[in-house]
């Protein structure tokens, strides 16, 4: 029996469901082929898929082979960015997102790497402009990600660089991954996010998982600093993912066909048990 035979079958949904693929869950190249194998698994089921991906470590790979330095800010957890910056941040998740497709496209599935630029895809306003040329997402050109998912076998995946937000703006941004996933999640209203990481999902101050989160607790949490870094984009745009009727998800990144287990598991005719990571909800 197959790995994906064992799995508990499933009602697919009327929309989309996202998976925000972090680029520290990227690392290995033996995950790497198994979160393409679940992509592609899902597709042939019959769901919407939409990937979102990061690519911080190649990111920071790249800004060091060429000596361009950049830090984060502790507040928001994005990374600083002037046009040198945004610069490496696109070329080093377009490779990114290259190889991921490439890696999706087997027996008939075909993963199309698309920026957010392309077709105007995430138009975005400055952040803040102490953070530089950092988007924030304004705008999803949501009729053009649906007629890609019209089109048969096709998976969209998506790199997080913006443009501006009209067409003689020539601004080119840098858009944390978490944030451009949030933007579109709810703009497709999508029926599930995931945001899968390179931690068992978001832990208290004793690195316990917490199973479920509301926006009051999220808050608390980021106040008290139990959330930090890179954890902040991630939990503040899985509530905006959460507006329209979906469920968000932190998961584990680092555990085998995590994408698979935890769709089977939610969409699952059987009891799937535990989830392995933390539900955000309003
Ligand atoms: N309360 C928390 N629970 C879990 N992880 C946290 C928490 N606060 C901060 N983090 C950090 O957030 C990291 C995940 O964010 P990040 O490295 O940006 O991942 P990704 O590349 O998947 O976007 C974890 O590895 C962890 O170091
Ligand atoms: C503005 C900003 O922070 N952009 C991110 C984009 C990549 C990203 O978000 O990748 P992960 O999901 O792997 O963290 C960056 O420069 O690292």
């Amino acid at each position: 029996l197959s790995f994906y035979s064992g799995l508990p079958k499933v009602t697919v949904p009327k929309s989309p469901i996202l998976v925000k693929y972090g680029g520290n869950a990227m690392t290995s190249p033996d995950l790497a082929v198994k979160f393409a194998a679940d992509v592609r698994h899902l597709k042939s089921l019959g769901f919407k898929m939409i990937v979102v991906h990061g690519g911080g470590p190649m990111i920071n790979g790249l800004l060091k082979d060429l000596n361009v330095q950049s830090s984060f800010d502790e507040v928001t957890g994005v990374r600083i960015s002037d046009e040198k910056v945004v610069d490496c941040a696109e070329k080093a998740l377009s490779s990114v997102g290259k190889g991921l497709a490439g890696s999706i496209s087997k027996d008939g599935i075909m993963g199309v790497s698309i920026s957010g630029r392309d077709a105007s895809l995430l138009r975005c306003e400055v952040k803040d402009v102490r953070l530089g040329n950092v988007g924030e997402v304004k705008k999803v050109n949501a009729d053009f990600l649906r007629s890609l998912l019209e089109i048969e076998n096709l998976v969209p995946i998506i790199c997080p660089i913006g443009c501006g937000m009209d067409d003689d703006d020539e601004t080119v941004y840098n858009v944390n991954a978490d944030t451009a996933a949030g933007a579109i999640a709810k703009a497709m209203n999508c029926d599930l996010t995931m945001f899968l990481t390179d931690i068992k999902g978001v832990c208290d101050s004793d690195m316990n998982l917490i199973p479920k989160l509301n926006k009051a607790e999220i808050e608390n949490l980021i106040d008290t600093n139990v959330i930090t870094g890179g954890m902040i984009p991630k939990v503040s745009y899985a509530l905006q993912a959460v507006q329209g009727d979906g469920v968000a998800m932190i998961c584990d990144g680092r555990v085998e066909n995590a994408l698979a287990r935890e769709v089977h598991r939610i969409y699952g005719e059987a009891d799937g048990g535990e989830s392995g990571g933390t539900i955000v909800c309003e």
